[in-house]
């Protein structure tokens, strides 16, 4: 049996439709079911990272996604109370690193209290157009800069323009599923 939210409601002769929006005004969700339920959404993951006057700065995150291709644009979604904060806020450029299927250890490594230059160590970087770091042997890397920003409870949201592109064509992808991470192949050109 597949598990509901319980919420008290009036028992009501309302359409279906109808009754939803009931339930939307009314009930609430626990912040650890919200996060049980969000545990079942498969993602990418990535290493976003940023360089400039606000220093050298890098995390891991699951809240990214496209948003339009014209012009280019992508989001992430930001904790305001991560350590690296105020590096992007500064520097307004990104990276957006997607990681291939070896790079588990790397993103627990940008996911944790690990010290900024151990994260950084633990890989090989290169520079596109934004100065931001670009991860050689990511699935991916959109070198962005950050052209809009919006506050949403406790996060930002960075809406960031695509100006450069890198990708990497014989790797698989890694994909973030039920708090574990599970390779996904690509076919690849024999
Ligand atoms: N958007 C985020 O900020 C985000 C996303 C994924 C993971 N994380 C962090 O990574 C660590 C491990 O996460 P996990 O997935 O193994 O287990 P978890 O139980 O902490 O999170 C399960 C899912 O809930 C969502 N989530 C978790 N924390 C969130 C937050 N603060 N804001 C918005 N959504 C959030 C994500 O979709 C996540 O995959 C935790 O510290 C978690 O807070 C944060
Ligand atoms: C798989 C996975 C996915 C995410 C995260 C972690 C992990 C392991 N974290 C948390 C984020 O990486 C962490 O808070 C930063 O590394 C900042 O940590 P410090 O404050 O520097 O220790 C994270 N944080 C965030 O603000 N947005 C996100 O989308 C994600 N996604």
């Amino acid at each position: 049996m597949p598990s509901t939210l319980n919420a008290t409601l009036p028992a009501t002769d309302m359409p279906v439709v109808e009754q939803q929006a009931v339930v939307e005004k009314e009930a609430s969700v626990e912040k650890q079911a919200y996060r049980d339920a969000m545990a079942r959404l498969g993602s990418a993951v990535n290493i976003i990272t940023t360089d400039g006057p606000g220093g050298r700065a890098g995390f891991t995150a699951s809240a990214v996604c496209s948003v339009t291709d014209s012009p280019p644009t992508l989001l992430v979604c930001l904790n305001r109370s991560a350590s690296v904060y105020p590096a992007f806020k500064e520097n307004q450029v990104l990276c957006v690193n997607t990681l291939a299927d070896c790079h588990e250890s790397l993103s627990n490594l940008f996911g944790g209290k690990t010290p900024m230059e151990q994260r950084f160590d633990a890989a090989e970087w290169t520079r596109l157009a934004t100065g931001s770091p670009i991860l050689t042997n990511a699935l991916v890397s959109f070198d962005c800069k950050v052209t809009q920003i919006t506050r949403v409870g406790t996060h930002d949201i960075l809406f960031c323009e695509a100006v450069a592109l890198r990708r990497n064509d014989d790797s698989h992808g890694l994909v973030y599923f039920d708090r574990r991470y599970h390779p996904l192949m690509r076919q690849l050109a024999c």
